[in-house]
């Protein structure tokens, strides 16, 4: 897949083995920042990573910020996006199984390097549940925010 990383300074320090994860489970990594410690401001990394998977140039996303939850929420204003703040393993996978996750949001300073790797591996090798009462709530939720295609 293509994974579209973003972090505000935050989450930078933590970016790096982020990235270097999703690479090493086989996956294309689009970088758009923050890039050093300078401050930015999570909502206009958040517009960029989600614009992103809305325009198909990416298949999901992962956004580090200090706790996770200014991303989540940033990400969550565009229609399309299913973001999750995800601090354990099983939410990181069944996020994806039973929601459809697109974008998982994760605070460098609530986890260390390791869990977060576990965090991005468990998300990134998860598929969504073809089971008609996931299939149903994902639609609800597409509706929910007008980006229902059917
Ligand atoms: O966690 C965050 C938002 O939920 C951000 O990453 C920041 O850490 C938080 O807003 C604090 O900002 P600061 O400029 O680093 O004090």
């Amino acid at each position: 897949m293509r994974i579209v990383i973003g972090s505000d300074h935050a989450g930078w320090p933590m970016k790096a083995s982020i990235v270097q994860c999703v690479r090493a489970l086989g996956h294309e990594v689009v970088d758009v920042g923050c890039h050093n410690e300078s401050p930015v401001d999570f909502p206009d990394i958040a517009r960029t990573l989600t614009g992103a998977i809305t325009s198909g140039d990416a298949d999901r996303g992962i956004m580090v910020c200090g706790t996770g939850v200014g991303a989540c929420i940033a990400a969550n204003k565009v229609s399309g996006i299913r973001a999750a703040v995800c601090h354990d393993v099983h939410s990181a996978h069944q996020c994806i199984e039973h929601d459809d996750v697109n974008v998982i949001c994760i605070g460098a300073q609530i986890v260390g390097p390791w869990l977060a790797n576990d965090l991005v591996t468990a998300y990134l090798n998860a598929h969504f549940s073809t089971d008609a009462d996931f299939l149903r709530r994902v639609e609800k939720l597409r509706q929910m925010d007008g980006s229902a295609v059917s």
